[in-house]
């Protein structure tokens, strides 16, 4: 049994976590933080997903918790501030980790990797398998279609989301540049007034908040008479949150270093 504490549990992909981690087998939920002062904090970690007893009382002391919990590994779906300084805390710990938050600025991701100096991170924009099947796709297909398409991200998530563009954009947009031989100075964020006909080197990415929507990526290959669109649509959390427990096995008890979901599905290096 992996020996994995969670952090955020108040959080909707801690909810998610705390369920798949409780039913896996392999898996045993040593310990659980929520932020300081939660109204979640000294009770059963159970109570914040209705799943009864749990048996692990939530903590607001990452520290102390991954001490007593004598955790292997830590998930993390939190926020990037948090997950930088909770990645400290395992690095001096020797405690493994599997990152899901976003939102990390070039710094802030930096921090993460001075952390993985000392311990293995998986650091993920996003943990379904699908969706990483699909980054992959689309690097290929911009390969295959090259410069005569135009190649847009398309976004959409719940109202709640703190960040934009969402972590998985950034990362299609990074691998989609990557694949046409351009640069961060070729992504476009927003459009909007007099401003002329799209450059020819330009990915764009845009971005929708509204509602309840789990979270949904389309890439755009606009072509001459024809337009192709690869599309990930998340209905529910439960893949973000078993393929984050996939990385947690695969993480745990390897060499120190910054890994993503590429690592753990094996896939092979393309750039
Ligand atoms: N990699 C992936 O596949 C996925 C990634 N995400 C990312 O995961 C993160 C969490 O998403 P989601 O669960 O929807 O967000 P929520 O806001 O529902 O949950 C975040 C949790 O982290 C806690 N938290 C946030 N900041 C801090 C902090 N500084 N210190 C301590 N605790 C903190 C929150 O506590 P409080 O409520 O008290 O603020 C809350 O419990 C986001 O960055 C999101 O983009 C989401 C889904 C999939
Ligand atoms: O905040 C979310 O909800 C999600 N965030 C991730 C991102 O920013 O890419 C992944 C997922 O789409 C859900």
């Amino acid at each position: 049994m992996i020996r994995t504490v969670i952090t955020g549990v108040t959080g909707r992909m801690g909810g998610t976590l705390l369920r798949l981690v409780h039913d896996a087998k392999d898996l045993e939920l040593a310990g659980a933080t929520a932020r300081k002062g939660s109204a979640a904090v000294g009770q059963d970690a159970g109570q914040a997903t209705r799943l009864g007893t749990l048996g692990v009382s939530v903590g607001d002391d990452l520290g102390r918790v991954l001490e007593s919990a004598r955790a292997q590994v830590l998930i993390d779906f939190t926020s990037a501030e948090a997950s930088v300084a909770h990645a400290r805390l395992c690095a001096e710990r020797g405690v493994a980790m599997v990152i899901g938050s976003t939102g990390f600025t070039p710094e802030s991701r930096a921090e993460v990797a001075a952390s993985a100096k000392s311990i293995p991170v998986v650091l993920a924009p996003n943990t379904s398998v699908g969706v990483n099947v699909v980054i992959r796709m689309a690097a290929e297909f911009a390969r295959v279609l090259g410069e005569g398409y135009d190649v847009e991200v398309l976004e959409a998530h719940h109202r709640m989301k703190k960040d934009a563009p969402s972590g998985t954009a950034l990362k299609l947009a990074e691998v989609l540049a990557s694949a046409l031989g351009r640069g961060q100075e070729d992504l476009t964020f927003a459009r909007q007034g007099q401003i002329g006909a799209r450059p020819k080197q330009e990915i764009g990415v845009q971005t929708l908040r509204g509602g309840d929507v789990v979270g949904e990526h389309t890439v755009y290959y606009f072509g001459e008479g024809e337009r192709i669109e690869l599309t990930h649509r998340a209905t529910n959390r439960d893949q973000f949150g078993l393929g984050a427990l996939r990385a947690a096995r695969w993480v745990t008890g390897r060499s120190p270093g910054l890994y993503d979901m590429a690592d753990v599905l094996g896939f092979q290096r393309t750039s």
